[in-house]
């Protein structure tokens, strides 16, 4: 088949790229020059082709049954496929351009984010199949002028992608943005016959107070309902009767002194303190001792809330090389922060985003901590400067607990992501920090969907058992909006 320059409908595109699935011809890295680039475009489809199919496979599909399964299945939905029938608005495309400035040749990457035939195929939107195809510049600018409104302007679109790259390999783009999309389901361990109760996490929340019962609650709730099997919530003997009305799934230990609660954590499998313990100053003896335990033991270990309070007001007793430990700061947390670590004042009066970031990276490198600054993008900033952001479509409520399911969540993520082979703590703070921000981002935009300005915190975490089913049974729709860099 010839393949022309833009001639050809999206059928015979993709049955062209399967005709060439089983010869062996390895893939080139670099794309051609527009001199070198065959005249029928044969050798250079197939190796496009076959490399991505290959990144699909490595990052996607483990085992060969899968690998056949999905060949199959993608080759009988080809076939069904009703192109150019197909209203526009049940799929988008992802254009990624990379232009070769010393040919002047411009290439357009095309992703076909069919929701709508994926789902069929692996029933997951988020695993796209990325095709290549060549053209010159006067075609690529067209389909762009053509696709531009449909993938800004339609909610219904999955994947709102547009990059302008001038990149020498466009392979590394295609498996960094699927990889960071599929986080949160990797993160979740496999529910096999042979697990023990606890497998699945045994979860601290050191944190509730006579003012707040409600914060402590979210945060184990929320690690309750994504899978963790045993949830301890330390608090105030005031508050352990009310926390413990709310659920009688969670073991409540009334008592805050560092000898109630030191003995008991060798068993905990991620510690989060913070939110709803209040700031009474007998405290500080447990959050030293605490500290120095994580350190030891290396545990996954969030702070939030009044904890971050604390860690603001000693701040030169606060430990380095805490390994394992994330900071949860909202922007008035983030500002005490950086008042007391940095010296910098009116950091509420930042509105810029890129200022903020560029101060949550200085933060993180003072302290020698992974920082996750909550906002209208959460940011993970790690120490060694590396930054993840996600900007996953949010509720626009910023009802009070959003952000204590943040903390529990997190926990819960931290410790499975350092359970997954080859995550040393920064990448495991990555994927946890993004999994989490994603999750009550997504909950948060349902619960909004539904309950509109009515809506609240437990109303968000009314949406996770259905999120994380969606999920699972690979039937969700959203997609993670994250991004990472050097900073
Ligand atoms: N139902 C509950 O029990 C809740 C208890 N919470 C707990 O309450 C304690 C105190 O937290 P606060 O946040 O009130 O204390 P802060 O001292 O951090 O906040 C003080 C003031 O800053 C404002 N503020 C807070 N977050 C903001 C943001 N993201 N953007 C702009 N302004 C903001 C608030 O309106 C508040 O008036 C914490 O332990 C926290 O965990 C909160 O988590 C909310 C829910
Ligand atoms: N302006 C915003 N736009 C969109 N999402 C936001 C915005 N601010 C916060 N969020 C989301 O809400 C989550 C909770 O953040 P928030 O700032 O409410 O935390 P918090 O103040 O610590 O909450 P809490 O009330 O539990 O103490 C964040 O992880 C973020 O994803």
């Amino acid at each position: 088949m010839h393949i022309g320059a833009g001639h050809h409908c999206v059928r015979d595109l993709l049955s062209f790229f399967l005709s060439f699935e089983s010869s062996s011809t390895s893939f080139e890295s670099t794309p051609p020059s527009s001199s070198s680039l065959p005249k029928d475009g044969s050798n250079y489809f197939q190796a496009r082709y076959e490399s991505l199919l290959n990144m699909y496979h490595s990052h996607f599909v483990t085992s060969e049954n899968e690998k056949k399964n999905y060949t199959g299945n993608l080759k009988a939905a080809i076939d069904s496929f009703p192109f150019p029938l197909l209203p526009l608005n049940c799929f988008c495309f992802c254009f990624i351009i990379l232009i070769d400035c010393e040919h002047f040749f411009v290439q357009i990457h095309f992703l076909f984010c069919l929701s709508f035939l994926f789902r069929q195929i692996d029933a997951f939107c988020n695993e796209l199949l990325g095709l290549s195809l060549s053209l010159f510049s006067k075609e690529a600018f067209l389909s762009i002028i053509i696709s531009f409104p449909l993938l800004v302007f339609n909610r219904n679109f999955h994947c709102r992608y547009f990059f302008l790259l001038k990149l020498p390999n466009v392979s590394q783009i295609f498996v960094f943005r699927f990889i960071e999309m599929d986080h949160f389901l990797k993160l979740l361990p496999k529910l096999t016959p042979q697990l023990r109760k606890g497998d699945c996490g045994k979860i601290a929340v050191i944190g509730g107070s006579l003012e707040y019962t409600g914060a402590p609650y979210y945060a184990a709730s929320s690690i309750s309902r994504l899978g963790a099997d045993i949830i301890h919530v330390f608090c105030t003997p005031d508050a352990a009767p009310v926390i413990k009305g709310y659920s009688p799934d969670l073991i409540v230990h009334p008592g805050m002194s560092a000898s109630s609660i030191l003995p008991k954590l060798p068993r905990m499998d991620a510690i989060i303190i913070g939110p709803g313990l209040g700031r009474n100053p007998s405290l500080w003896p447990l959050l030293q001792e605490l500290f120095q335990y994580v350190k030891k033991e290396e545990v996954p270990f969030v702070i939030d809330g009044d904890g971050l309070w604390f860690v603001s007001e000693h701040i030169e007793h606060f430990p380095r090389q805490m390994v394992t430990t994330v900071l949860t700061p909202n922007i008035v947390e983030f500002s005490r922060l950086c008042k007391s670590a940095l010296g910098e004042e009116d950091v509420l009066k930042i509105k810029n985003n890129s200022q903020i970031q560029h101060l949550a990276a200085e933060l993180s490198r003072k302290m020698d901590v992974t920082i996750y600054m909550k906002g209208e993008v959460d940011l993970v900033v790690t120490p060694n400067g590396e930054v993840s952001k996600c900007s996953t479509d949010s509720s626009l409520r910023r009802c009070g607990g959003q952000g204590d399911v943040t903390a529990g969540s997190l926990g819960l993520f931290l410790f499975w992501a350092k359970k997954n082979p080859g995550n040393d703590w920064t990448s495991a703070h990555h994927e946890a920090g993004i999994s989490s921000s994603w999750l009550v981002r997504t909950a948060g935009r349902r619960a909004f969907e539904k309950h509109g300005r009515s809506m609240n915190t437990p109303m968000l975490l009314d949406e996770i058992p259905k999120l994380v089913r969606d999920v699972e049974t690979r039937e969700m729709k959203d997609i993670v909006h994250t991004d990472s860099s050097k900073h």
